[in-house]
This record gives C-alpha cells, structure tokens and sequence, in this order.
C-alpha cells in the first residue's frame, strides 16, 4: 500500500500542494485527476523520490510504501526506485538498440548472463505485447519504433527491474487514439499485478480504468484534494460541488 500523510510540495516559497493524505491500496489502479497546475505531476514525482531532483522542491508531511517511510534518513533511493517504477508522459526511450534499452537498466545493477539479460528482455516484451512487433529487428535503434510502441518499450524497460509500483504520468498523451487505447489496454492487463498510480486529464480513462479516483484543485494558491473515493462514486455521485462540475466537464 502506498499512504501518504499530510503530504506537501513546496517549489522555494510556493506550496505547489497541501496536505494531501490518500491511500493506495495493492493491486489497485488510483487515478489521480484535476485541471492544469493542481500539483499532480508534482504529488507523483514524491512517491519514488524524483522530486529530490528538483532544485528548491521540498516536501512535508510522510509517505509510507510498504509500511515503509520513503523519506527517512539513509534510505536507498536507487532501490526504492527500482521498487516504484515511473513512466514519463513522452515516450523516452534511450537513443540505443531495442535490445539496449532493456539491458542497460539491468546490468546498472547487477551482474547477469548475456542469456538471462536476453530473457528478461523477452518476458518484459511480451509483457507489454511488443514482442512479437520487434522480435526480429531487436538490435535495430528504439528510436525507430512509433510512439505507442515506444511507451510500451518503456514500460517494458520499468517491469524489467520488476517493480511493485507503477507511477504513470499521462502515459497516453503524447500518443494517437490507436497508440493510446494499446496502452490503456497494457494498463488494463497490468492492473492487479502491479499498484498503480496514473496522472490522466482524460476522465473517461479515469473511469474505465481506476479503481478509486482523487480529484485535486487549486485553493487558497495551493493543490489540494478535494474528493476521494471509489471510482464508481466519485463518477456518479461526488460529494464536493467543484469536482461535481469538474467531472461533469462544466468546469477546469
Ligand atoms: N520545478 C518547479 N519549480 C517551481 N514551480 C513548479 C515546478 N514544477 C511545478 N511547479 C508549480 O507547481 C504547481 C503544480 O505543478 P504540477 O506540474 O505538479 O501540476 P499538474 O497538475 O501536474 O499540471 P499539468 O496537468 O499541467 O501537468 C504549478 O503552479 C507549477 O507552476
């Protein structure tokens, strides 16, 4: 389970969100959801500790994976990030081989067999139904690869390091309608398997795919959540006026 308490965001003297406290419950898929600048990007970018890299980005309040706090003192980032995997909103994949892509994040960490390297490549492929697209062209550039293909070669590259989390961060924005249902399809076979923690501004995605949804908005200058629950709930029958609207497209 992920739990954050009284999770806040600060970027230098701005607070980006507010006390945020959720729980993620394993196996479920939570969509988080809210217009532009409401700090969904910057709640999710705490959960694997990548906010660390931000310059000036502080946070306060906890955060507990596993039963685990993420931010106290001496704790393996590096392992806590194989742990946590992340999926960036454009497709990243490194300017390499196909076969390379996967490799490299597996032989940053331990030592590995040629043969086993290649094998945890075709599972993680086949995973995330690429492999049978690429099988033959394997050493060919990713670069080359669509972009739908391309985000499925980075979430291959993440279950790679086989994580229990997954942090997606509008996966599909950046692809076409086709693109994007094969990924929202992935996400649907991976669901159960994997905890999931998506970015998405599409509501309907939202609905179809997430078991409990957040709706976060800006008030008083700050990120906040303002509603909470199971996906069905929040969808038909929200209890806070502004994510009313909001989720019925009157309103962000
Ligand atoms: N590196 C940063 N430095 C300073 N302020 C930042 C930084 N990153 C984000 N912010 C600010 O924090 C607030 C929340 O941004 P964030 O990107 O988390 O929102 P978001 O809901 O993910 O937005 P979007 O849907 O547009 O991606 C915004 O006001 C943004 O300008």
């Amino acid at each position: 389970m992920i739990r954050t308490e009284s999770l806040s965001v600060h970027y230098g003297e701005t607070t980006a969100i507010r006390e945020v406290s959720l729980q993620v419950p394993e196996g479920h898929v939570t969509a988080i959801v809210g217009p532009s600048g409401c700090g969904k990007s910057s709640f999710l970018l705490t959960l694997n500790r990548m906010i660390d890299l931000i310059p000036g980005a502080t946070t306060t309040g906890r955060i507990l994976i596993g039963g685990q706090d993420i931010y106290k003192p001496g704790l393996d980032t590096v392992q806590l990030r194989r742990r946590v995997g992340g999926i960036a909103q454009k497709p990243n994949p490194f300017p390499l081989s196909i076969r390379k892509n996967i490799h490299l994040v597996l032989k940053a960490q331990q030592n590995r067999t040629r043969a086993e390297l290649d094998e945890i490549t075709e599972t993680a492929l086949q995973d995330v139904g690429l492999w049978d697209e690429v099988k033959d062209r394997l050493d060919r550039p990713a670069l080359q690869l669509s972009g739908g293909q391309q985000q499925r070669l980075c979430i291959a590259r993440a279950l790679a390091l086989k994580p229990s989390y997954l942090l997606m961060d509008e996966p599909c924005s950046a692809l076409d309608p086709i693109a994007s249902a094969k990924v929202e399809g992935l996400i649907e076979d991976l669901r159960r398997r994997y905890t999931i923690v998506i970015v998405t501004h599409n509501l309907a995605q939202a609905r179809r795919l997430a078991d409990d949804v957040a709706v976060f908005w800006v008030q008083d200058g700050s990120g906040q959540m303002i509603e909470f629950g199971t996906s069905e709930k929040v969808f038909s029958t929200p209890d806070n006026p502004t994510s009313a609207a909001y989720l019925s497209g009157i309103q962000g």
